[in-house]
């Protein structure tokens, strides 16, 4: 099965932004000419060198970051809009949860202070249930591990009903075995709610496992390299993740990442990926 098509001109549009850092070097934005669609419902993820942008661009299209230059439109308003109509969501690295608040609490959450998310929306126990969790609804985030803790901030997220879901490297602080059942998790979710992703993270795994498309960035300044389009199906289960079809696709993702480096890294940021 593959996710249903999109309208581009109805997604994310960004066409020629450019970011300069205050006190940062005018000569190399953070960002720079950025273009780039993401289609209605569609999954898309960031990767590239340390300090290519990917969190800037994050930060730009959730409002939370000016541009300097260029536009950016999403579902045909403003980030700001957006931002203030509730309708984005943000997942950290580190989940944000009120450790005053029970699981089952830091769900409902949202719904408590955003009339978008209503009083009708997502059952809380259902999300626990979709993310693995519908045994901890009464316990407190210092009761959970980092996994269950970056879980419940996922399913918060969804929770709200987002139109707009980005997503700033979740799963980094996790074991790789505890990353591929959140994707697994994630994927799911994804899948019912039908929510625009944009996904950062250093994986290409991950990447390639959870995407409709990949966008590689290269460093100094940050630029869109190259969008890779992933089209493996979904559901991407266990035969899909573990077949020569998606080995094919990280052989791609890391060889625009190796090029996309000697178009802009330093050799200290030649890490193995
Ligand atoms: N608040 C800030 N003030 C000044 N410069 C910043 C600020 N935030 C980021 N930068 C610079 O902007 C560039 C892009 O940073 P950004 O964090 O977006 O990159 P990244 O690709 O997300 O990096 P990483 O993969 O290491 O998280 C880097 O050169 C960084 O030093």
């Amino acid at each position: 099965m593959t996710h249903p098509s999109t309208d581009l001109t109805d997604g994310i549009r960004i066409r020629g932004l450019t970011k300069t850092y205050a006190g940062g070097d005018p000569h190399r934005p953070a960002l720079e000419s950025i273009d780039l669609d993401v289609g209605r419902r569609r999954f898309v993820s960031l990767i590239g060198p340390s300090g290519c942008g990917k969190s800037t661009l994050l930060r730009v299209i959730a409002g939370l970051e000016e541009h300097d230059t260029g536009e950016v439109s999403l579902f045909g308003s403003t980030p700001r809009a957006l931002c203030a109509a509730k309708a984005i969501g943000l997942v950290p690295q580190t989940p944000a949860l009120l450790p005053w608040r029970n699981v089952r609490r830091n769900i409902t959450l949202p719904r408590s202070v955003n009339r978008r998310a209503g009083t009708d929306g997502e059952d809380p126990d259902d999300l626990l249930r979709a993310v693995g969790l519908g045994d901890v609804a009464h316990r407190y985030p210092h009761q959970l591990s980092g996994g269950q803790q970056q879980r419940v901030a996922i399913a918060r997220a969804f929770g709200m009903r987002p139109e707009l879901l980005l997503m700033d490297e979740p799963f980094s602080a996790l074991d790789e075995f505890t990353r591929e059942a959140l994707r697994l998790q994630l994927l799911v979710l994804w899948q019912r709610r039908a929510t625009t992703v944009v996904f950062v993270t250093h994986s290409v795994r991950e990447a390639v496992t959870l995407s409709d498309e990949v966008v590689v960035m290269s460093a100094r300044p940050g630029r869109v390299h190259e969008v890779l389009p992933i089209d493996l199906p979904r559901p991407r289960d266990a035969s899909v993740v573990t077949g020569p079809r998606m080995h094919a696709l990280e052989d791609r993702v890391r060889a625009s990442l190796q090029s996309a480096w000697e178009a802009g890294a330093a050799p200290d940021d030649l890490v193995p990926l």
